[in-house]
């Protein structure tokens, strides 16, 4: 039985029906002309009418042809065929929201090429994912940092170092380290206060920052005991930053509101030449022998592994 002119209309009007009541962008595209042959309620509403207009006057602002991210170049082969459902996420550019966008080529009524495509709204899910994202990267950056002094902590400061060293093997290039560790620090504590002591760590820790490179890796791997491993650095080079520091910290002075300190270093340098191979642990292991011996020494010095 074929059907007449009334259950046809009735079914367009089922199944515009249908396609108006959905929470989703539905529209039709021709995709050669571009031109909005169906929007559904949703899209409407939120874009207009498509009174004879193309897709990207409708849907996009600032559009003056077919958009970059048109999806028509995946929805056909080579061969012209249609490839199927396509998903892509698109933040619109008329109201920011994102989209989750479905789209397919299929054969229109008239036997042309069209794109249907709907289309939900993601925004909250991207938020979210951005939420989580962000909030990864805190956790993480919180799990490599001290938080005292905001340096890197011990654990930052071996995976960083490992890879610097990694890539001064493979470059051929030197690695300086220099370890310090504050002298007396205990009596800052025990005559001036827990507080104090903190504020000395911080102040030690901007001074250092502020003499060293960005390729430097700095970090506070103890209580008072800082390392600081500079890639392409020779021993000599590392000693004179050595001086550098051990100066700065003397003349530093930290104060509360009741006394003013300054507080002295001591220092041990090693190094890995140029075209030799050294563990992370033997470079750090020689770097504390000579500050072991810097202290031993009488400390506010500096000493370098022979
Ligand atoms: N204020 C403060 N003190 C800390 C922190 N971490 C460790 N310390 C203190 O640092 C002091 C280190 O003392 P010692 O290891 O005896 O070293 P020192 O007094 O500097 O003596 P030398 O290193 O031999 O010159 C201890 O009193 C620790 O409590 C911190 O985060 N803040």
């Amino acid at each position: 039985m074929k059907p007449n002119d009334k259950d046809l209309n009735t079914s367009h009007q089922a199944v515009t029906t249908i396609l108006d009541s959905l929470d989703a962008l539905v529209y039709v595209a021709d995709m050669e002309t571009h031109e909005l042959l169906f929007i559904n309620e949703y899209g409407r509403k939120k874009w207009g009418d498509p009174a004879g207009r193309k897709c990207w006057q409708v849907l996009q602002t600032d559009q003056t042809g077919p958009c970059s991210f048109c999806t028509n170049p995946i929805l056909l082969d080579k061969q012209g065929k249609p490839t199927g459902v396509q998903i892509t996420e698109m933040q619109n550019t008329k109201n920011n929201q994102w989209y989750q966008c479905r789209d397919q080529a299929v054969p229109w009524l008239d036997g042309r090429l069209v794109r249907i495509e709907v289309a939900t709204n993601i925004t909250d899910r991207k938020q979210m994912e951005e939420d989580l994202r962000r909030a990864h990267l805190k956790a993480e950056q919180l799990a490599d940092t001290d938080s005292l002094t905001g340096l890197n902590n011990r654990r930052a400061f071996f995976n960083l170092g490992k890879q610097l060293l990694h890539q001064a093997e493979r470059n051929q290039t030197p690695v300086a380290l220099i370890m310090f560790d504050l002298d007396y620090f205990k009596q800052i504590n025990d005559q001036h206060g827990h507080a104090l002591g903190d504020l000395t760590l911080v102040n030690i820790a901007r001074i250092a920052e502020d003499k060293i490179r960005s390729s430097d890796v700095l970090a506070r791997i103890g209580g008072e005991e800082f390392a600081l491993l500079m890639p392409q650095t020779t021993l000599e080079q590392s000693l004179i930053l050595a001086e550098r520091l051990s100066n700065a910290f003397a003349e530093n002075k930290v104060t509360n509101q009741t006394v003013e300190i300054s507080c002295t270093a001591s220092f041990g340098i090693s190094a890995l030449e140029a075209a030799t191979t050294k563990s992370l642990d033997a470079l750090i292991a020689e770097a504390d022998k000579a500050l072991y011996l810097a202290k031993n020494s009488g400390r506010n010095q500096i000493k370098v592994h022979e």
